[in-house]
């Protein structure tokens, strides 16, 4: 299958590129670009010297559509609310990596966001698909929304709770850190080196644009309060971890929960739930697709705390749009994935 990259200069789009490289089922066929067009992708990316020859082109969807089999949108968010209707009615196959078609409500998308909501007609043809929460096949797709990087270690994180509607109404917190590979390659001046190095910042506070997308997941589970969601900024590349505090009902024990977990997600292969008592580090999932999970009960509070984390640019970003393709075209899930992490 060709695939075609919008945005392949991003960091969203070089992870791409280092998965698409090597997938056996589909090749990289065109790079997209709305600011470099004729240049060589190794003159932006010298790490793919030799490795990927490619040409960037500028964006021609009536082109793209002849082109390509598959086109991910790897640009700003805002972007593809403009461009992924005009790649859906040229007849290309999209996955978006934006935030543009994930909330359906289109008041709650330009509250917070900040900016205007994509037409409604194209919100409501978006797949919004994080495979392993999927309630039906995505195969045969046109239109794929790939989640947030948030949410989708926090809705892994809470998600066998909530459906077995084992949570409090009202007590989900979450408190979630990021690397600053998650602000993507645009320059601004929180994210230079001096302002980061040896820092920790809180950010977005009670404001975050993800708050909408994971409370209408939990809606779905039929968790219907909103939910405290804070998100700061750590001093490293990649990664990131959600812990999330809930009160549990129900008297389980922490070995029942735990077990729930574990049944849940036992022919999921890219979540690993980890033993009682043992919490994954960020490092431990670096560059892969996997999300690592771990689990504590608390019988003095009554409450769970879990710890949830992925690879922003992978499972937050290129590695679950590519799971994604995989079932849209109906290939193993796991394809072009199942690289380790890279540690230490
Ligand atoms: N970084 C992360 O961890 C995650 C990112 N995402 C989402 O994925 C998307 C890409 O993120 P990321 O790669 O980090 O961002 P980057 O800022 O690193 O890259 C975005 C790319 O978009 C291209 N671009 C900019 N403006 C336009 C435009 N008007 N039209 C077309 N292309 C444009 C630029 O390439 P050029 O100048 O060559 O056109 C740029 O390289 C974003 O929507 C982001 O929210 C989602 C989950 C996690
Ligand atoms: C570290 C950092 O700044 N992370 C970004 C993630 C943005 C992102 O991925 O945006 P959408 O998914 O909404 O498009 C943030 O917190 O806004």
């Amino acid at each position: 299958m060709r695939v075609g990259i919008v945005g392949a200069t991003g960091y969203g789009g070089a992870e791409l590129l280092r998965i698409i490289h090597s997938h056996p089922h589909f090749e990289i066929s065109s790079l997209y670009t709305s600011s470099q067009q004729g240049k060589d992708i190794h003159k932006h990316y010298a790490h793919l010297t030799g490795i990927i020859p490619s040409t960037l082109e500028e964006i021609n969807p009536i082109k793209m559509a002849q082109d390509t089999d598959v086109v991910f949108l790897a640009v700003p968010t805002g972007v593809a609310s403009q461009l992924a209707p005009e790649l859906l009615s040229a007849g290309c196959i999209v996955i978006d990596l934006t935030g543009d078609f994930r909330i359906k409500n289109t008041e709650d998308y330009e509250f917070w966001y900040k900016r205007k909501a994509a037409s409604k007609e194209w919100i409501d043809k978006a797949v919004y698909s994080l495979p392993e929460l999927n309630d039906s096949s995505i195969e045969g797709s046109q239109f794929i929304s790939n989640p947030g990087c948030y949410p989708t270690a926090t809705l892994l994180g809470i998600a066998p709770l909530a459906k077995a509607k084992m949570l409090k109404e009202g007590s989900v917190i979450v408190d979630a850190k990021s690397g600053v590979s998650g602000a993507g390659q645009t320059i601004s001046l929180g994210n230079i080196y001096s302002e980061l190095n040896e820092n920790l910042k809180i950010y977005k506070v009670n404001h975050h644009q993800h708050i909408p997308e994971i409370e209408q997941m939990l809606k779905q589970f039929d968790y219907n309060s909103p939910i405290t969601f804070q998100t700061h900024l750590v001093p490293m590349t990649r990664g990131i971890m959600s812990t999330i505090y809930g009160t549990a009902e129900g008297n389980l024990t922490e070995e029942e929960i735990w077990q729930l977990y574990k049944d849940f997600y036992t022919d999921k292969p890219f979540v690993r739930v980890r033993d009682i008592g043992v919490f994954p580090a960020t490092k431990e999932v670096t560059a892969s697709n996997y999300c690592d999970i771990g689990i504590s009960f608390d019988e003095r509070t009554g409450r769970v705390t879990i710890v949830s984390v992925i690879d922003n640019l992978m499972k937050g970003a290129a590695g679950q749009a590519v799971q994604n393709a995989n079932l849209v075209f109906g290939f193993e899930e796991t394809a072009g994935l199942k690289f380790s992490p890279v540690y230490p």
